[in-house]
């Protein structure tokens, strides 16, 4: 028995072409101007013109391309699937936008017949081909005195709106306002100069200002600076526009696509590497392939390797804004900081950028981490904001220089840092380092101490904080607030009263009862001179709003957030003072 062919449904195929690959019927332009493009490709010679019709209830589209032998249209037109433009392993020809052989179908998605009437450059009469949606067709001689094709499609009802004169015009736009033919529409040119990143202008300062205004004009935003784009291997050039405002690095970021200069589509992802998420780009590139609905790039190892070059180009400009205008790369990296800490995790070149320019929080002030290096070779850095925050007033008055490496990325990138310079390596802050200096006093200063802190205790109790005295380094820091996540702090100083021993149990024990496991603790630093004079007034000299200060201080220091309480406070020990300050009482009195 004979094989036989598929019986295909061809309304079934448009339907199912509507659904699951077109994103709109509006692809049916961008594919009757694929095809005459193509057509004038393969005719060859340069320019050819491609000119679109409305009214009279139908849309015609004429080209001056290679056109259609009666052969080639039996062959061609009534096979779906069937392509001119593709070789034996199915690849597209270097040359044509199609491929796949199935644009011509979409022309079902607004009419029940396609007439296609066309005459070969390479001879033979004219030919009219009439296909339509229930799948049969008619080849007759056709009329038609110049080679090139035709193609004309009458809007099936709902439809009409999809073939007017406005949309016509507006998809004609969209799809093909850079092509490199001659396009009109309704008489009205659609082409012009091109690519506006290729075209020609008096100068370097007219051509910057004309590609801004394209990318206001596109994007709505006047760009922080505009990079050209060149992947020669991709066939691919463009522009990218810098972002002027910061953006989420999770957002997608899409960009316009044309492929050999026909639109493939507005929003495109994946044509740049993802830590690239401050630029949206416009591009043109002959070598990359579209997938089959021709709204999206097919991922393939020339995307790949277009999607690498185009990160290197904007890497390198980077680097050349580091080295040409150090101002502007600052102001960008205020920007784009999230992305350039990204990049630098995995390249040197953006680690050395981050180094040199971004500045960071550190015990000693805002500076580079490179300035940091050269200032504290062995320097340390905390892994978290809030444990910079308790600890870089310690630190720094204890010498030890601590970089806040506790925003996103940066205590990798600090990790990282070996890798430039092999000698200095930050290492990540025990916090235990800096209290091993807290010491007890001896027994009797404490003793003599009672009375005190007896009156200290009183002065803050409200605030919910408990009072010990200390003995630490730095001298320079009156007092330390250790909030009950501060565990380290406190094993420390608990380890210090069992140490005590005996004779002290009596002597803390006051203090002891009190302290609930969890309350917070201000610590007074016995070996700062202000501080030990504090502990020295009598009961009649200002305890209270001298160590109310004390505490202040060491909130702000250790940047606490204050309380309404802890302002009040703050507020009675100036204004105690400053009467203190005023009129001493006199002694005795
Ligand atoms: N305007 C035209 N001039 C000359 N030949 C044409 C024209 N339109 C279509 N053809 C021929 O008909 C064939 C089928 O067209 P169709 O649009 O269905 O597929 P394609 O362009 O090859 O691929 P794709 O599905 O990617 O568009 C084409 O390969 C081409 O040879």
């Amino acid at each position: 028995m004979a094989d036989q062919a598929f019986q295909v449904d061809l309304r079934g195929v448009v339907d199912l072409l509507s659904r699951h690959l077109y994103a709109s019927p509006r692809v049916y332009l961008r594919e009757l101007l694929q095809n005459a493009v193509d057509a004038i490709t393969a005719r060859g010679g340069g320019g050819g013109r491609v000119v679109i019709e409305t009214g009279g209830g139908a849309l015609r589209v004429h080209d001056d391309g290679v056109g259609l032998t009666a052969d080639e249209v039996h062959t061609l037109l009534a096979t779906i699937g069937r392509s001119s433009k593709r070789d034996e392993l199915g690849f597209a020809r270097h040359d044509f936008l199609g491929q796949f052989g199935i644009g011509l179908l979409s022309g079902f998605l607004v009419a029940d017949e396609i007439e296609v009437v066309s005459r070969s450059a390479r001879g033979g009469d004219a030919v009219r081909w009439t296909g339509r949606s229930e799948g049969g067709y008619r080849v007759e001689p056709g009329e038609r005195d110049e080679p090139g094709t035709t193609v004309t499609l009458r809007p099936r009802p709902g439809s009409a709106e999809l073939l007017s004169a406005p949309v016509v015009a507006e998809l004609a736009r969209t799809y093909g306002s850079l092509l490199p033919i001659e396009l009109v529409v309704d008489g009205v040119a659609v082409t012009g100069d091109g690519p506006p990143w290729r075209a020609s202008y008096p100068g370097p300062a007219a051509r910057r200002r004309a590609l801004e205004r394209y990318c206001e004009e596109l994007y709505g935003f006047t760009p922080f600076d505009v990079v050209d784009l060149e992947v020669a291997e991709a066939g691919l050039s463009g522009v990218a526009f810098v972002l002027p405002e910061p953006v989420s690095p999770t957002a997608r970021a899409a960009h316009r696509v044309y492929l050999k200069r026909m639109l493939l589509a507005e929003s495109v992802q994946g044509l740049l590497p993802e830590w690239a998420f401050f630029v949206r780009c416009v591009v043109d590139a002959g070598e990359l392939r579209p997938t089959a609905s021709r709204e999206a790039l097919f991922e393939d190892e020339l995307l790949e390797s277009a999607r690498e070059g185009l990160g290197e180009v904007l890497r390198q400009w980077l680097v050349r804004l580091a080295e040409t205008d150090p101002p502007k790369l600052r102001a960008f990296l205020r920007l784009h900081q999230l992305g350039v800490k990204a990049m630098a995790l995995h390249d040197d070149a953006m680690l050395r950028i981050v180094d040199r320019w971004m500045e960071y929080e550190t015990s000693a002030g805002p500076m580079t981490l490179h300035e940091f290096r050269r200032r504290h070779p062995d320097g340390r850095f905390t892994g978290s904001v809030e444990e910079f925050r308790r600890l870089s007033a310690v630190a720094g008055a204890q010498g030890v220089g601590l970089v806040n490496g506790g925003y996103v990325h940066d205590t990798e990138i600090i990790e990282r840092l070996p890798d430039l310079d092999p000698d200095v390596r930050l290492t990540r802050l025990d916090a235990a380092e800096l209290t091993t200096t807290f010491g007890v006093l001896d027994p009797a200063a404490e003793l003599a101490l009672r009375p005190f802190l007896a009156t200290a205790q009183r002065a803050v109790e409200r605030l919910g904080c408990e009072v010990v005295v200390r003995d630490f380094d730095p001298a320079s820091l009156p007092a330390l607030y250790l909030t009950s996540r501060d565990a380290q702090f406190r094993e420390e100083l608990s380890r210090a009263r069992e140490e005590a021993g005996e004779l002290w149990a009596d002597v803390l024990g006051a203090v002891g009862a009190t302290t609930g496991v969890e309350r917070p603790q201000l610590v007074l630093n016995y070996r700062n001179p202000l501080t030990r004079r504090v502990t020295a007034l009598g009961a009649d000299g200002p305890v209270e709003p001298a160590v109310q200060a004390l505490y202040g201080q060491a909130l702000l220091l250790g940047h606490h957030p204050l309380r309404p309480a802890d302002t009040a406070v703050l507020n009675r020990s100036f204004i105690g003072l400053l009467e203190w300050a005023v009129h001493p009482p006199e002694a005795g009195q």
